[in-house]
């Protein structure tokens, strides 16, 4: 097709977004305002340390706490507690000092999280009465704000798991207190923590939606079409190469619907995004290298895959029943509100 007559609309690159209602604007701002000094002052932030909340991670996987009804909730500690379990095990307090800044509650405590993967897991297990889970299966197991923040301690940390070296000098780089920049101290470069850029894109012909799965996936499932964006690549070129790369699909036109911090195999930054295909020109046309399957979806089937909450089970032999990804990932999303527009413009 003549390059003239691709085009793309970004049908409302405006769209106002409503964020996160503080009712106390003056206080969020008091908040992020208090998040900043701690970046910028190491003191500042040991002492915050000493009355913040603690996320423990063993090896990068959190503490979880069960409750009596089932539910596991992440397992806050104070430094006291930490500095606790340290005098049993006779462990140097300094590890307390390895803790990195996550963010700040909404009643203006600071929050950090830590890895104890230095210590035997199984006694600060028992001292503190939870779980170290694998961060997967922690994802499904918490509820509400606690995955995002969950997701955000285990990346930090495992950046500076990763960078501990310039990359330039090969030379050790000292982190600040707060964990939010690491410095060479032999050429003085100064690295920040990463994500790279992603954008998740479900695709519709008006009538279906499209979604796909690549071998690796759990049997059954499928998701909206992602892709890492290429270096100097804008949302609107990564999604339009990706959704031709992968299926072999012109976009049309395309609309933002949000974004999450996805912390699976490594950081990521998900740009999530609707977009359209011509009735007339959507026959897939697969990239067998990344993806086992991409199929297009009718409303009903998506209403029925929408509706179970856990996947499928399957006896051996039986092809399993379509799902899609859990509530928690911006997929999910993406599929909820194209099937609420799809029924309220039947
Ligand atoms: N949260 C959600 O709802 C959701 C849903 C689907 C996918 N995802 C995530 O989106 C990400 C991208 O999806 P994809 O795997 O289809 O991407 P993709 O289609 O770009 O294919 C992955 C390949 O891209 C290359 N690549 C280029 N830059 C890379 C980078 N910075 N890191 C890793 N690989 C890079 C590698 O060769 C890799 O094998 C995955 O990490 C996946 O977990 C999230
Ligand atoms: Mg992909």
């Amino acid at each position: 097709m003549m390059v003239t007559t691709m085009q793309l609309l970004l049908r409302s690159p405006l769209k106002s977004i409503r964020l996160l209602a503080s009712r106390d604007c003056s206080s969020y701002v008091s908040r992020m305002r208090y998040l900043m000094r701690l970046k910028e002052d190491d003191d500042a932030c040991r002492v915050a340390l000493q009355s913040g909340t603690l996320m423990l991670f063993h090896k990068l996987a959190p503490l979880l706490r069960p409750t009596e009804r089932g539910i596991y909730q992440l397992h806050k500690l104070q430094a006291s507690d930490v500095k606790g379990i340290l005098g049993k095990l006779r462990e140097n307090e300094q590890l307390l000092n390895t803790s990195v800044l996550i963010g700040c509650s909404d009643s203006g405590v600071p929050q950090f999280s830590l890895d104890v993967g230095s210590l035997e897991q199984a006694f600060v297990e028992e001292m503190c009465g939870g779980v170290f889970i694998d961060l997967r299966k922690a994802f499904f197991l918490l509820k509400g704000p606690e995955a995002p923040l969950v997701a955000k301690g285990q990346a930090l940390l495992r950046w500076h798991q990763t960078h501990a070296y310039c990359s330039a000098t090969g030379q050790p780089t000292q982190r600040n207190q707060a964990g939010s920049q690491r410095v060479c101290l032999q050429n003085g470069a100064t690295y920040y923590p990463q994500m790279a850029p992603v954008v998740i894109v479900l695709v519709s012909d008006g009538r279906r939606c499209l979604l796909a799965r690549q071998s690796t996936f759990p049997r059954g499932m499928y998701s909206a079409l992602a892709g890492f964006c290429d270096m100097g690549e804008t949302t609107e070129e990564t999604l339009r190469r990706e959704v031709a790369e992968e299926v072999g699909l012109e976009v049309e036109s395309l609309q933002y619907s949000g974004s999450q911090h996805w912390p699976f195999p490594q950081s990521s930054f998900m740009v999530a995004c609707h977009a359209t295909v011509s009735p007339d020109r959507a026959e897939v046309n697969l990239n067998g290298a990344e993806l086992e399957d991409a199929r297009w979806f009718t409303l009903a089937e998506i209403e029925e895959a929408l509706k179970r909450k856990t996947p499928p089970r399957s006896t051996k032999g039986e092809p399993t029943e379509f799902w899609v990804p859990p509530s928690y990932a911006i997929a999910n999303k993406l599929i909820l509100e194209w099937a609420n527009h799809r029924k309220s413009h039947k």
